[in-house]
């Protein structure tokens, strides 16, 4: 038999906080299943704790939180076997404590312009009102001589107390839900909410005689412990289905705040979100959030995994939470960490390193462009694909610097690194070291290997080394390695010819003693005449090559100033650059096609009937072949397919005008 202890009000200044709970957080109704949960684990924790005094003479039994359904009753009860309440901790816990913090809760929330509040965290067992007409407490504490405890209340202010038939230490909250909530008497979906909210709590949660959470949470493990299987699974786990991640960061720290996670670098594809991150946000093991946009700093979005901490503030609304100075310490440290990841992994695996370096590259120049301490981090172990030949069997030389734990590379030391394909990667550091002496402050750079095989090439017979930038991050970052290194110039292959490619020597002979014309002169002329695009301007060089027959007889050069302003257009039309109309074609006058070409058009000169010589149309015709030739060895075509295609029909051409 029950006996009636007290009846009372709970002394809340809002008459009643339920209906404008119910609205204002409508769409979240399901989070009280978190709450009550979260409760449950609190109070299995706490009996953990007194139960190591010494004056503790109870029983603490396997930790243990039990959900049972009753479809007839329409109820849900969450049962722990935790510290339990007596009735004085019931009045002052749930009648003062809980509805006082929902109360101010709810001030808080209404008055926020944003309502976007996290997770709704801080509203605790009040929650529990979003989905039941009714929540009853029976609860027996762990005290010695502690009597059973039931506790009732519909929501409004009034409340009731009596005694209870719990028999066993622990706290059941028993759920009446109301008509529309009747989705929380499936198995299924509380099953769901299990897994959402609740997979990672290191309380077994039974539900149908099944336990129906993982418990385990491996980032709040010692990263020691832990096997790279173990961290693969985890992932496997939390994002099923996708391809394997290239590395992970695990976060542990206790001061000055508590921040646990495990972070992946997945492999990027070209059309990742940037602005939607992926990391899951918990709260000592409690799911809370997807979308941490406010929390994580934006270059480290495209990451994946968890971060865990109680030191992030969830009852306040996200543009508050953005200007939280811990919150910004916070992420901060997680930036700090993933760089300290990146740094050591180039150290210890260079191999490793650039075989992510697709993927790790566009993310280390997207942090490098949005995160000054990033960018100053990093900026030793940005690498970049090189036309150069560097060996990889060099011994690495590495001295322990004075400053914390960090491992400095020795001056001198080889960071050539080769990946399976035989592609040799360097730092801008270094090519600018090893080609002091040839172009000082200058860098040779190609976007696209395929359609600027020519121009590579060209640069590659001369000695000159090609880094490149060929990732669709690469438009934003040469100009902002201009920036940085303000002394260096970066040239696009195909923007203007270095000296060092050009034969000053030649073509300044005169050939025409009529005219007192030089080659060059002649060649300009005989190509504008032909070409009649006033737009293209002529120039004319003679190309140093050990083999004129191998180097092109014409380029098309875009100049670099006006082809990055030209991308930069469509970029902001958000069009592809179309090929400007305006641009140089360079012809080669070391080549014996336009050596030939020059002759027959001589030939050509001397005709006295008016009208076109065959020779000349002849002529004609192969310089626009020959300017096509160019263009084209600018698009289309695969690297081979180009290059072969461009040198058999220049030397077909060759033949056709010899003499
Ligand atoms: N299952 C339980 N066993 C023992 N005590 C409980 C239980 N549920 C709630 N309490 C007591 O009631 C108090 C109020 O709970 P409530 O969930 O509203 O707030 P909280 O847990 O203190 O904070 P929050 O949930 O906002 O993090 C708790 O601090 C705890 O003392």
């Amino acid at each position: 038999m029950t006996t009636m202890l007290e009846k009372g009000n709970i002394s809340i200044h809002t008459e009643n906080i339920f209906p404008i709970i119910k609205k204002w957080l409508y769409s979240d109704h399901e989070i009280f299943l978190r709450e009550l949960i979260s409760n449950a684990v609190d109070a299995i924790s706490k009996l953990n704790m007194v139960s190591r005094s010494s004056d503790f003479t109870g029983e603490v039994g396997e930790p243990e939180i039990t959900i049972a359904i009753d479809k007839d009753a329409k109820t849900i009860s969450i049962s722990d076997n935790g510290i339990g309440m007596t009735a004085d901790e019931v009045k002052k816990y749930i009648n003062q404590v809980a509805f006082s913090s929902a109360e101010e809760f709810v001030t808080k929330y209404k008055d926020n312009a944003d309502q976007n509040i996290i997770g709704h965290f801080g509203l605790g067992f009040y929650s529990s009102f979003m989905v039941s007409d009714r929540v009853d407490i029976d609860t027996l504490s762990y005290q010695d001589g502690a009597t059973a405890i039931h506790w009732t209340c519909d929501g409004t202010t009034s409340f009731e107390i009596s005694d209870s038939e719990r028999t066993e230490q622990g706290t059941t909250i028993t759920l009446h839900l109301m008509e529309e909530e009747a989705e929380y008497l499936e198995t299924s979906r509380i099953q769901q909410l299990i897994k959402t909210y609740c997979d990672f709590m290191p309380v077994p949660i039974k539900l149908d005689g099944e336990v129906a959470n993982k418990q385990n949470a491996p980032w709040k493990q010692s990263p020691s412990g832990l096997s790279d299987d173990e961290y693969l699974e985890l992932y496997r786990y939390l994002y099923p289905f996708q391809e394997e991640p290239l590395l992970w960061v695990h976060l542990n720290t206790d001061y000055p705040f508590v921040v646990n996670g495990i972070l992946y670098f997945p492999k990027l594809r070209p059309d990742v979100d940037v602005t939607k991150g992926q990391i899951k946000l918990f709260c000592n093991q409690v799911f809370v959030s997807d979308n941490c946009e406010e929390i994580i700093p934006q270059f480290l979005l495209p990451l994946r995994g968890v971060v865990d901490s109680t030191d992030i503030p969830l009852n306040v609304s996200r543009s508050f939470l953005q200007n939280d100075r811990t919150v910004r310490r916070i992420a901060d440290y997680i930036a700090k960490k993933v760089g300290d990841r990146l740094k050591e992994l180039y150290r210890s695996d260079k191999t490793k390193y650039i075989e992510c370096w697709q993927d790790l590259g566009t993310f280390v120049k997207f942090g490098s462009l949005n995160n000054d301490k990033f960018k100053q981090q990093i900026a030793d172990f940005v690498i970049f694909r090189t036309t150069a030949e560097l060996a990889s069997d060099q011994p690495k030389v590495e001295v322990q610097s004075g400053e914390d734990d960090a491992w400095q590379s020795a001056d001198g030391e080889n960071a050539a690194a080769v990946d399976a394909k035989g592609n040799a990667y360097t730092t801008l550091k270094e090519y600018l070291e090893r080609n002091q002496d040839k172009h000082e402050n200058r860098v040779f750079y190609a976007t696209d290997e395929v359609s600027q095989a020519t121009y590579i090439d060209l640069h590659k017979r001369q000695g000159l080394e090609v880094l490149y930038l060929d990732s669709f991050i690469d438009t934003h970052f040469v100009p902002f390695l201009e920036q940085e290194y303000s002394d260096v110039k970066f040239s696009r292959v195909d923007s203007d010819l270095d000296d060092t490619l050009i034969d000053e020597s030649a073509g300044g002979d005169i050939v025409d003693p009529t005219t007192n014309k030089t080659k060059g002169e002649r060649v300009k002329e005989l190509f504008e005449q032909s070409l009649n695009k006033p737009k293209v301007t002529i120039r004319t060089d003679a190309l140093k090559s050990d083999d004129a027959q191998g180097a092109p007889p014409a380029i098309v050069l875009l100049p670099e100033e006006m082809r990055r302003m030209q991308e930069m257009m469509a970029m902001m039309q958000q069009q592809t650059a179309q090929f400007p109309e305006e641009h140089t074609l360079l012809v080669n006058t070391a080549h014996p096609l336009i050596q030939n070409l020059l002759d027959m058009s001589q030939g050509a000169i001397v005709q006295t009937d008016g009208g076109q010589s065959p020779t000349s149309a002849m002529a004609n015709m192969i310089c626009q072949h020959v300017y096509d030739l160019a263009l084209m060895a600018q698009k289309g075509f695969d690297a081979d397919g180009m290059k072969s295609f461009v040198e058999r029909s220049n030397s077909l051409l060759t033949d056709l005008t010899k003499a």
